[in-house]
């Protein structure tokens, strides 16, 4: 027996995605192409009839509005919602604003991808006073914001969210979106899936392209499928390549 649906929903593409630029907590906002793929997002949601009931969302503007964008489309601008920093893009530490082509060619392939992919190696860490910096800004007041993170700091920091936060949801039944970043969304699916900490370096995550889970009572997935797998794929491999 099923007893809640999740649908993870990686932002549309953002600013920085289409400039190639290292991201992570730098708040940018998306595209128009983006936006295009947020809106998408939802009339797929509204088409398989998959339409949440409730939202959890980063403090991140890209996020945030694809999940505005999603839910109008699909007619569920309407549903409560939720925001969290535990669901923030993986904080990229002094790569925030890098170009990601000219890391590849300053530091070479193995180092580029031990940042991009490795499970427990982090970049170094950003200098407070870097412009891209998330020191000062009000949002992370209270919270142990990061100076950068590997996607191992990442799952430490989004799983209390989802034990606390998401879980809830799901077991009353609720149909629940869950708007947030590439490597967020790597670091709760490599949990659900139970994905090991070197295979998660294959898997990359595409802007705008709804996945769905079917979870039994004990949150295990029943099925999995992105609601356009073929675009979903194509789209993933593009990620893989960045920088390339
Ligand atoms: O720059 C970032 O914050 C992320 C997501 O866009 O990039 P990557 O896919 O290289 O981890």
């Amino acid at each position: 027996m099923t007893i809640g649906t999740l649908v993870l929903l990686r932002h549309g593409e953002s600013v920085w995605n289409a400039k190639n630029l290292f991201t992570g907590w730098v708040d940018v906002d998306l595209t128009e192409k983006g936006e295009a793929e947020a809106r998408r997002a939802g009339e797929l949601l509204r088409s398989a009839d998959v339409l949440p009931d409730v939202l959890h969302t980063s403090l991140q503007r890209r996020a945030i509005r694809t999940a505005e964008l999603a839910l109008d489309a699909a007619d569920r601008h309407w549903i409560p919602v939720h925001r969290s920093w535990r669901l923030n893009e993986r904080h990229y530490g002094a790569l925030q604003g890098k170009d990601k082509k000219q890391t590849l060619q300053e530091y070479g392939e193995e180092q580029f991808m031990l940042w991009r992919r490795s499970y427990d190696i982090p970049p170094p860490p950003i200098d407070p006073a870097d412009e891209f910096s998330q020191a000062g800004d009000p949002r992370y007041a209270a919270v142990p914001a990061p100076l950068a993170e590997c996607l191992a700091d990442v799952v430490d920091r989004a799983l209390p969210y989802w034990y606390d936060a998401i879980v809830p949801d799901l077991l009353l039944g609720k149909t629940v979106l869950v708007a947030a970043h590439g490597n967020s969304l790597r670091a709760l699916v490599k949990h659900l899936d139970n994905i090991s900490a070197t295979d998660i370096a294959g898997l990359n995550i595409p802007t705008g392209f709804p996945l769905r889970y079917e979870l039994d009572e004990e949150l295990r997935p029943v099925k999995s499928e992105y609601l356009d797998p073929a675009g979903a794929a194509q789209a993933a491999a593009a990620v893989a390549n960045q920088g390339r």
